[in-house]
């Protein structure tokens, strides 16, 4: 069952340039979406739009349809209804999102009262419980956020964002700044969390491997628009779009000893969107771009069974094979001519 349809989203900061441009997504109740991409493709906006949590003054066009009620055109107070019970978010960096003062416990209760209409004693019975979900013992709602440890604290997190039994959770970078032990362990709690609730999760990240091994489907987003979008080991594995090929090239599988991928950085930045190029917006840095590219903008198309990607070489001849596209002198073949 269709647990989220976006449509044709597009967002604008107050005086900027659109972050977000006419991204469509579907999302499954049960299913995990990675959304992928460098900093500032718009990844946190798209989470945040998802929830209108945007500042003030910031245009949100398109359609978010969650359990078939659009958020963009619900009243206020139904928005912060659906921010708790429809669906929550799980922010990166829990020392800068938890409030210093005030006990854990208090503040994973502090929806609960509010949105759940709970009494003190049921909401502290559920926190308690929430704690004992997500690995930690229930007389730890008496520490502050200082007395645990970067991983405790994003449990904490965890069970907040799920103090009112949400259908969807966004986690954004839910585990940077976490060392790698303590970052498997927190992607497997919100798996087996996801698993066991039969929630929808998006999880955003830079990084394609750790997507790729926690979710169903993985977006990668390039200057606000979703460039490819599939089956999650298909698109690491082999994936369709160039920008998307140099990510999964960029981010190999921890330990695997039969890694493909040698790590390449990919040459050049993201563009700023209130500059970006003509045509498809990352010809600048592809490396197959064509003479035509400058001037065609490639929406998303076909690329196989449930597979979508944004590129004019996706379906054509020029795409295989692909030990072609990585001999240096194919490459040099597939550039355009010098200007
Ligand atoms: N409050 C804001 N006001 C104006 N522009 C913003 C605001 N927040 C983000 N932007 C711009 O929107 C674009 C998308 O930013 P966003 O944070 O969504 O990207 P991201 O992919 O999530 O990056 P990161 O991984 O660094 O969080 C960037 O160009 C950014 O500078």
């Amino acid at each position: 069952m269709t647990l989220l349809d976006v449509r044709d989203l597009t967002v604008t900061y107050p005086g900027g340039a659109a972050a977000v441009r006419g991204v469509d997504l579907r999302l499954d109740a049960g299913q995990k979406l990675g959304l992928a991409g460098e900093s500032g493709c718009g990844k946190s906006t798209l989470a945040l739009a998802l929830l209108r949590l945007l500042p003030a003054g910031t245009r949100i066009t398109g359609e978010v349809l969650l359990d078939g009620e659009d958020v963009l055109t619900m009243k206020w107070g139904r928005v912060r209804a659906v921010r708790w019970a429809g669906a929550s978010v799980v922010f990166q960096g829990a020392m800068h999102s938890l409030n210093a003062v005030h006990r854990i416990g208090d503040q994973i209760a502090e929806p609960i009262l509010l949105h759940r209409k709970a009494t003190p004693a049921g909401a502290k019975k559920k926190t308690g419980e929430l704690l004992e979900h997500v690995g930690l013992p229930a007389a730890r709602a008496d520490a502050y956020p200082h007395e645990l440890s970067g991983g405790q604290r994003q449990r904490v997190m965890i069970a907040m964002a799920l103090a009112c039994d949400p259908r969807l959770i966004i986690a954004d970078e839910p585990t940077t700044a976490l060392d790698v032990m303590i970052q498997a362990q927190i992607l497997r709690l919100i798996e087996q969390l996801v698993a066991d609730q039969d929630l929808g999760l998006i999880m955003i990240s830079h990084d394609l491997a750790v997507l790729a091994d926690t979710c169903d489907r993985l977006a990668v987003m390039y200057a606000g628009r979703v460039v490819e979008e599939g089956p999650a080991q298909q698109v690491y594995e082999d994936a369709r779009h160039p920008y998307a090929r140099a990510l999964s090239a960029a981010f190999p599988r921890i330990g695997d000893p039969s890694s493909r991928f040698a790590p390449q950085g990919l040459a050049g930045d993201p563009p700023d969107p209130a500059a970006l190029p003509s045509g498809c917006t990352f010809h600048p840095r592809c490396p197959v771009a064509l003479e035509s590219c400058p001037e065609e903008d490639p929406l998303l198309r076909e690329a196989g069974p449930e597979r979508r990607a944004a590129c004019v070489l996706v379906g054509s001849p020029a795409q295989e094979p692909r030990e072609a596209r990585e001999d240096p002198d194919a490459l040099e073949e597939a550039r355009p001519s010098s200007p």
